[in-house]
């Protein structure tokens, strides 16, 4: 299906190089099938020495040539990019933003006919892991979901959600990572405090993370009955779990997903901040 098809990235940054590395690695496009668009140039070369793509600093360009054009800048410069690529976009091509908080209505406004699918991946999509959901726009057809699962299926799990969920899923998976990062540091850290080295800490942590996420997704059994099979009676692991609680683990977990949302629907609202 995308045997053929030109993709652009207007923006080369974090989640643009993700997202490239992940499809490329997944062998779903060629780099020359890849043009990356980016204001600075030095970004630019980087991209072209690592991934051996198309690149420009001309947005038009970059939309006109794609069939399928990435939004993959900012959300406080997403206005600018659509006025610059409007006059290129046709109802043949398709626009996948993949901007925080950004609408759909906000994008058509400026897309005219143009399908558009908004997405919000994570960064994992650079390892083939990572977890995308979508809502379609008004103008997009069936086979743009199709197309959305086929692209970001080839580097992790796809869910199609209603877009008022949007927000919500920026919260929890699309800054996760974010999260799951800090907390192996502080896993790493713990370890060294009780005496390991750093690189053997580091590897139980990040291991460890993998592991019981596998877990859950591989059993589809409760988080609690799977923890509960690690906690043996008067063990080590209550006397943790006893610390976490205390320390209020779950609630600042989720003071951290409430607050990520709402910044994604503020950064909806606002337009220059
Ligand atoms: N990072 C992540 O994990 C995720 C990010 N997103 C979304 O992806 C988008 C990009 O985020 P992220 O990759 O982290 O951000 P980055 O800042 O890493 O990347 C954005 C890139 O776009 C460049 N840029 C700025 N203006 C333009 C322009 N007019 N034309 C072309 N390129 C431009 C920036 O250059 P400069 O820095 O010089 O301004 C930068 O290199 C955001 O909307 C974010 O909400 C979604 C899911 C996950
Ligand atoms: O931090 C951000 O705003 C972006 C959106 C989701 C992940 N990174």
């Amino acid at each position: 299906m995308l045997h053929q098809k030109q993709l652009a990235f207007i923006g080369g940054g974090a989640i643009a190089e993700a997202l490239l590395k992940g499809l490329l690695t997944a062998k779903l496009v060629e780099p020359q099938q890849i043009m990356v668009c980016d204001v600075a140039q030095s970004r630019l070369e980087y991209i072209k020495r690592t991934y051996n793509v198309i690149t420009t600093v001309n947005g038009c360009d970059a939309a006109g040539q794609a069939d399928i054009v990435f939004l993959t800048v900012k959300p406080q410069v997403i206005d600018d990019v659509l006025v610059t690529i409007a006059p290129v976009m046709t109802p043949a091509k398709v626009v996948i933003s993949v901007a925080a908080g950004i609408t759909l209505d906000r994008l058509q406004a400026k897309l005219g006919k143009t399908p558009i699918i908004r997405v919000m991946p994570n960064t994992p999509v650079a390892v083939g892991a990572g977890v995308s959901a979508f809502a379609l726009g008004q103008n997009a057809r069936p086979e743009h979901g199709e197309l959305a699962s086929l692209i970001f299926g080839a580097v992790g799990k796809t869910v199609a959600v209603d877009e008022k969920a949007m927000d919500a899923v920026t919260g929890l998976s699309g800054s996760g990572p974010a999260y799951t990062f800090l907390f192996i540091e502080a896993l790493a850290d713990a370890g060294v405090r009780v005496g390991l080295s750093r690189q053997t800490a580091l590897l139980l942590a990040a291991q460890t993370i993998l592991g019981a996420a596998k877990m859950v997704v591989e059993t589809g059994e409760h988080p609690a009955k799977l923890r509960d099979a690690v906690t043996s009676p008067a063990g080590t692991t209550i006397a943790g779990l006893h610390v976490l609680e205390q320390k209020g683990m779950r609630g600042a977990v989720i003071d951290a997903v409430v607050a990520a949302t709402e910044r994604s629907r503020e950064m909806g609202q606002i337009h220059d901040k």
